[in-house]
């Protein structure tokens, strides 16, 4: 079936459509090369129509183990040529049977440089995916609505969980989180006890933890002013360690700021630079939102990453506390494991 992308700003790009139109969502680009499963499953994708960049995509299938969520939270996925015969030996199933499984609209054949010029020109956008044949008036209504900016609360965990280990005691907060990062912490020994995102400060600290990790989440970090809340009331209480959504809320809780970035980065090919060692890792993004530079000077927190793109922070700690983040995923998954240490760096705070 014919089928196209609508944006908000009117522009349409037409394509073949599978699993039928999408809800309204907002267009995000991802620059990966590989990582298809992983980006449809990150829970931080929540609401959002996907596009990948790298022309190819489905050449190595799928695989249960890849999922970073029991299904996708995306709204629609948005790509050029739509591979249906993997080769590789980890492949369980073809790209489109694990669309169709999971419900996900897919339009392909789609000159997808074009919408992520579009949106790199325009900054993020809303859009639909639709048959080509739909009334310009039924897309218009839909590009009319709104994107709800708190959808943490469809994907953090109903009931708080257990994942026994041997080492120090953590209490993670789920916003949405990734599940190769539970597998991360979980790597180190930590014994982990992930609670729902709306859990109270007083709750945690009757748990007793040695250490507080923030997840990532999707959606805008200002939507979220009970976590905000919370995050402050346990600033100094034991080591935090925050990643993604989890940096962000952490720098507002210690005062700061955050804001939209124009287009955002999303990819696992992102230049970071650790300003402590000079040394530039290739990492993992998923981010629309950053934390505002200015906001948090005079304060008593150290930047200690940047994106070598455009500047932006990827990283702060605290000048005296043992609390520190990254903006983006040490845990990979989609991407390079040269960050993975910082579970480690968490893992010593923790005994301290
Ligand atoms: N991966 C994340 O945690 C994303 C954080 C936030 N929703 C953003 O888009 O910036």
């Amino acid at each position: 079936m014919k089928g196209k992308l609508v944006l908000e700003d009117g522009s349409e790009f037409p394509g073949n459509l599978l699993n039928g139109s999408s809800e309204l969502g907002e267009v995000v680009f991802n620059t990966g090369m590989t990582g298809y499963q992983e980006t449809l499953t990150d829970p931080s994708y929540c609401g959002q129509i996907i596009t990948m960049t790298y022309p190819l995509i489905g050449n190595y299938g799928t695989a249960q183990a890849f999922n970073q969520a029991t299904h996708s939270y995306a709204k629609g996925f948005v790509i050029g040529q739509l591979c249906e015969h993997p080769g590789n030996y980890q492949a369980e199933e073809t790209l489109p049977a694990y669309l169709n499984e999971q419900g996900i609209p897919c339009l392909y054949d789609v000159d997808t440089r074009a919408v992520t010029r579009k949106i790199r020109a325009g900054g993020a956008m809303k859009g639909v995916i639709v048959p080509a044949d739909t009334d310009n008036a039924r897309v218009k209504a839909i590009l009319a609505g709104d994107v709800p900016s708190n959808v943490v609360t469809a994907v953090t965990t109903r009931q708080m969980y257990k994942i026994p280990g041997k080492g120090p005691s953590v209490v993670v907060m789920d916003f949405g989180i990734k599940q190769n990062i539970v597998n991360s912490l979980a790597k180190t020994g930590m014994n982990l006890t992930v609670v729902p995102a709306g859990t109270s400060a007083a709750a945690i600290m009757e748990m007793n933890p040695d250490g507080l990790f923030l997840s990532n989440g999707p959606g805008d970090p200002k939507a979220l002013p009970g976590a905000i809340a919370t995050i402050r009331e346990l600033l100094d209480y034991r080591p935090i360690f925050g990643i993604c959504l989890g940096h962000q809320l952490l720098a507002l809780a210690m005062g700061g700021n955050t804001y939209k970035l124009p287009f955002g980065h999303r990819g696992s090919n992102h230049p970071v630079k650790d300003l402590m060692t000079g040394r530039v890792t290739i990492t993992s993004q998923n981010h629309g939102y950053a934390v505002d530079e200015a906001s948090i000077q005079g304060m008593d927190v150290t930047v200690t990453h940047r994106a070598v793109n455009d500047g932006t922070i990827e990283g702060m700690r605290h000048n005296r506390l043992p609390v520190f983040s990254v903006q983006y995923h040490p845990e990979a998954a989609p991407g390079p494991d040269d960050n993975v240490y910082l579970f480690d760096r968490f893992l010593e705070n923790t005994k301290q």
